[in-house]
Parts: structure tokens; C-alpha cells; sequence
């Protein structure tokens, strides 16, 4: 029997209710495909703040180094906004994970099935045209890690700057991702920039274009990044793998899930050269719904899904995951953000959609 250990880093606002489903969910394809996973939780983001004083406390650093994956839900909320950027939970935990494990590829999966078109906010001819899309983010560069950044000046005279900033050697290596990742779907890949403003993006273009060189069997198309938003909503169909900055592909992946349905139904996987990873969803901590019991599990379990498939290689349970997602949300068991206003009495809780998957795991 394999063994894998897990640290579990559920978060802030939903993140915890939404956790607890994947871990039931894992439990039961644990058993069924006869492997054991080892869970150790702990603290980070808002909570860790609040408990030890600190976003990602050095246990928590220790045992995420020490897991074969992490399995992570979401941080961050009002409380903790007034902090110092360098302190609040968005960068002092969760960029900071991802860059000390230099988790550079972050896939995040957007795919409509012809059944559950009706969960699209799209038009039911443009929901049904084969949309798959692969958002391929580069993760640990770009404008969210780019030096200086800071705040100067006085009164009407004060100036706040970022920097955008990309090595040759960082866009090469995620265009490379991108491009094994196209040639296992398909063999299309849309670069997105902005390459008629920013010199980042003229460089950007020109590395993936010395990288399509080495896969001629791939289409490669470049957009800019206002173009591809409204492409998203026009025609989403026509995607395969989307390659983006760091910056472009947060907002793209965020219109990804909507496209599908809802932010709570996409999964993400943040993984490195050697192939250790993160998973969580893309969405964040929603502080809108937290503590009410009605958030949508289902991203988070997919995540669990992903963490199965890309870094234990355990694919049938995987596969059984996503096949009893897949029914659970066919079968109508949707969390109320999925239906429209007349149907909201219909909504079933993040318990109740928790319990139908797990019903479908022995069946799938
Ligand atoms: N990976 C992470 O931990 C992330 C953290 N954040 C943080 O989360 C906090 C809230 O950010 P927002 O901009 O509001 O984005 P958000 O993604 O948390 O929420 C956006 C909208 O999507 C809905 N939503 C998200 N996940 C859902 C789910 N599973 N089920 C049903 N509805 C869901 C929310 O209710 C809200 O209406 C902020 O502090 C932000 O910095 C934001 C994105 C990612
Ligand atoms: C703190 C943010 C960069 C997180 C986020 O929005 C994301 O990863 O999608
Ligand atoms: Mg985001």
C-alpha cells in the first residue's frame, strides 16, 4: 500500500467548510484504491495571524517541506486588509509559499460539459461549443513578486509603483509547460499579452515564440490580454491552453470559472520543475458567504483531484473523483450560487453536495 503525507492548510473564510469536504472525499478513495494518506494540519493566512501571530508560521513552513503535497483552501478577509501589504495574508503566506517552493506552473482547468451548459451565464449556443480551456499561469515572477515596489512622495505628489519584470529564463520555462501541456489536448496554444504597451510582454512574445520552434505540431496564437477577455465571453470554444503572466492569467482564470458556472468550481495545481505541488482553488476565501454553510465544495475536492493526478500519481482515484463530481452536478446538486433566482430554493448546502459526491465515489 502507498503512503503519501499531506499537510492540509485550509485557511480563512470558506476555506475550512470546503476543506472538510475534500478530506471526506479523500478518505473514501483512499480506502477504495488502497492507499493511505497521512493529513497534518496547519494553520496559515488570517488565522495564523490571529493564533501564532504571523501568516505562514515556521511549522507551517516545516510542514509543507516535510509533505509530499500541499492541499490548501484559501486565505485572507476584511479583518485582516488594514495590515501592511507585506503582512497581510495574500503575500506574507500564500505568495510566499508559492515562491519558496518556486511553484512557477499553476494550471487551472475550465471545461464546460454539454450537460451542464445550463450552469453557464453564456448563451446556450456558445456554452455548448466544446469549451476546454487550460489556463497555464506563470506563478512566481510578474508584477506580484517584481522589485522595487513601494510608496514615495507627499500629499497630491505621492506615488505608489510595482514593477513588472520577466527573465528570458521564466518565460521559457513556463511556455515549455504550456506547450507539453497543448500537445496532450489540443495542440493549440494562445499566448496572452499586451505586447503593443508593455516590454515584458515584447519579450515575453519573443521567448514563446523561440519555444514554439520546438513543438511544430502546435498552433500558436498570440492575443492581447483585452482581446482575450472578450474572446473568453465570445467564443471560449476556441481556446485550448491559454499562457499567461502571472497578472493576466489571475484575471482570465477568474473569468474561466465564471464562464463554467461559478468561481467555486474551479481547481487549480501550482507545481515546480521537480513536480512537487499546491493545490487549491483559484477562488478566494469568499467572505461573502463564510460561516453560512452554502459555499460550493466542489472546487476544492477537484483540487484534491488534482493533487492525486499531478503529484501521487494515483490516477483512478482521480479519475473516480472527478467522474462523481461530474454526476453530482448533472444529477442537479448544486450549491445556490449555480441557479438562477427562481430556483434558489432549490440550493443544497456545501454539506449536502459534500455528501451526494461521497454517495457517488463507491459507485464511480
Ligand atoms: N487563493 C487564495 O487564498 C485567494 C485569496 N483571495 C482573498 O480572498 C478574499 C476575498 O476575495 P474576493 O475578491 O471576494 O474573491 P473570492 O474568490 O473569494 O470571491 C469572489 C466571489 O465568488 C464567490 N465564491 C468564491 N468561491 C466560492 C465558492 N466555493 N462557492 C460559492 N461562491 C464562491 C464569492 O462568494 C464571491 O461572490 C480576499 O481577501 C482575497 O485577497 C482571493 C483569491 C485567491
Ligand atoms: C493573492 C492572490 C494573488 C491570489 C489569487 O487571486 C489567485 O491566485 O488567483
Ligand atoms: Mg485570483
Amino acid at each position: 500500500m502507498s503512503k503519501h503525507s499531506i499537510a492540509v492548510l485550509a485557511g480563512d473564510g470558506i476555506g475550512p467548510e470546503v476543506m472538510e469536504q475534500a478530506l471526506r472525499a479523500l478518505s473514501v478513495v483512499s480506502s477504495k484504491y488502497d492507499f493511505e494518506l497521512a493529513y497534518k494540519e496547519y494553520p496559515v493566512g488570517g488565522f495564523a495571524i490571529d493564533t501564532c501571530g504571523e501568516a505562514l508560521p515556521k511549522e507551517t513552513l516545516a510542514g509543507c517541506e516535510a509533505a509530499d503535497a500541499i492541499l490548501f483552501g484559501s486565505i485572507g478577509g476584511p479583518k485582516w486588509d488594514t495590515l501592511p501589504l507585506d503582512l497581510r495574508p495574500e503575500r506574507a503566506a500564500l505568495l510566499k509559499l508559492r515562491s519558496h517552493f518556486d511553484l512557477f506552473s499553476n494550471l487551472r482547468p475550465a471545461k464546460i460539459y454539454e450537460s451542464l451548459a445550463h450552469l453557464s451565464p453564456l448563451r446556450p449556443d456558445i456554452a455548448k461549443n466544446n469549451v476546454d480551456v487550460l489556463v497555464v499561469r506563470e506563478l512566481t515572477s510578474g508584477i506580484y513578486f517584481g522589485q522595487p515596489k513601494g510608496i514615495e512622495g507627499e500629499g497630491e505628489q505621492t506615488n505608489a509603483f510595482d514593477t513588472m519584470r520577466y527573465s528570458k529564463a521564466e518565460i521559457r520555462r513556463i511556455a515549455k509547460t504550456a506547450f507539453i501541456a497543448a500537445s496532450k489536448r489540443k495542440n493549440k496554444v494562445t499566448s496572452v499579452d499586451k505586447a503593443n504597451v508593455l516590454v515584458t510582454s515584447r519579450l515575453w512574445r519573443e521567448i514563446v515564440e523561440e519555444v514554439a520552434t520546438d513543438y511544430p505540431d502546435i498552433e500558436l496564437e498570440h492575443l492581447y490580454i483585452d482581446n482575450a477577455t472578450m474572446q473568453l465571453v465570445a467564443n471560449p470554444g476556441q481556446f485550448d491552453v491559454m499562457l499567461c503572466s502571472n497578472l493576466f492569467g489571475d484575471i482570465v482564470s477568474d473569468e474561466c470559472a465564471m464562464i463554467t458556472g461559478s468561481m467555486g468550481l474551479l481547481p487549480s495545481a501550482s507545481i515546480n520543475e521537480a513536480g512537487f505541488g499546491m493545490f487549491e482553488p483559484a477562488g478566494g476565501s469568499a467572505p461573502d458567504i463564510a460561516g453560512l454553510g452554502i459555499a460550493n465544495p466542489v472546487a476544492q475536492i477537484l483540487s484534491a483531484s488534482m493533487m492525486l493526478r499531478h503529484s501521487l500519481n494515483l490516477t483512478e482515484a482521480a479519475d473516480c473523483i472527478d467522474n462523481a463530481v461530474l454526476k453530482t452536478l448533472s444529477d442537479g446538486v448544486l450549491t445556490g450560487e449555480l441557479l438562477p433566482a427562481d430556483q434558489k430554493q432549490n440550493a443544497k448546502s456545501t454539506q449536502d453536495v459534500g455528501d451526494y459526491i461521497i454517495s457517488q465515489l463507491s459507485e464511480h
